[in-house]
């Protein structure tokens, strides 16, 4: 197994007197899908937050490519943003109704600056982009509301590989979709993801999707982590009744 691109380690985070997340620690190899598995209100997200520093755990330690992200300053920070994407689970809300899908892609490039257009010019980029995600350049002066579900979660995939991140966090990215829209968009980050050799935690209360998408997989139950390890040997044989009742909640994905 290649070195890990991500580790962390003893992430806990509390809110008051609440410990939401207790000491979980998780490794992702280059190149790697990392699932992360639990009902709902388990702590998934906000241990995504954490490796993301869009959240300060209460403890624990975080490392991206061997740099301590909770340490970085300002600049190194900015620099760490450009290397790790997210696309989050409702793809409307992340997209501002006001913006045309043109003003959307292009201010990951206003915010770090044009040399990440990598001499192409912004039109040229953003048609490329478009083209990734299975639309076409008509959409650029379309605005969120105009496209549906799957087309509003493939302007977010877009949006998030703009600065050709390394790692990607995809927080349950199509539980907002209809089954087989979910399915064409997971199958589209499948191939993202081999293409440009990504990174990935992905997050999903669904078993058979993170058998399906997933390398290892990490089940986590009331902000603890309960069982860690190969994606299909742990859905063909979960140690723990907890991941048992998850396999037997979830219905079969199907892949189209
Ligand atoms: N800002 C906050 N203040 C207080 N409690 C919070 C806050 N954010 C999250 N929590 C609590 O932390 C727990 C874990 O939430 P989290 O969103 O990480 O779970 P999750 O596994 O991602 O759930 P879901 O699958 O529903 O998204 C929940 O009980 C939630 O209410």
């Amino acid at each position: 197994m290649n070195a890990p691109l991500l580790v962390a380690e003893g992430l806990v985070k509390e809110y008051g007197n609440s410990r939401v997340v207790s000491d979980v620690s998780l490794s992702i190899a280059r190149g790697e899908i990392l699932g992360l598995v639990g009902e709902s209100g388990s702590g998934k997200s906000t241990v995504a937050r954490m490796v993301l520093r869009l959240i300060e755990p209460t403890q624990g330690a975080v490392h991206f490519d061997g740099v301590d992200v909770l340490k970085a300053g300002r600049s190194e920070m900015k620099m760490l943003r450009r290397r790790m994407g997210v696309v989050f689970q409702d793809p409307f809300a992340a997209l501002d109704p006001r913006m045309c899908v043109r003003d959307i892609l292009a201010e990951p490039f206003a915010i770090h600056g044009e040399e990440a257009l990598q001499g192409k010019s912004m039109e040229e980029m953003l048609t490329a982009m478009l083209r990734e995600v299975g639309l076409d350049a008509s959409a650029l002066d379309r605005y969120p509301h105009a496209f549906s579900g799957g087309q509003r979660q493939r302007i977010n995939i877009a949006r998030a590989l703009a600065l050709r991140p390394e790692f990607l966090v995809l927080d349950e990215p199509v539980s907002a979709l209809d089954v087989s829209v979910g399915a064409q968009v997971i199958n589209l980050l499948r191939s993202l993801q081999q293409t440009r050799g990504l990174t990935c935690l992905f997050i999903s209360h669904s078993m058979p999707l993170v058998r399906y998408l997933c390398d290892r997989v990490a089940v986590m139950r009331r902000g603890e982590l309960v069982e860690v390890g190969d994606a299909v040997s742990i859905c063909e044989h979960p140690r723990e009744a907890y991941t048992q009742a998850l396999i037997a909640a979830t219905p079969e994905f199907v892949g189209l």
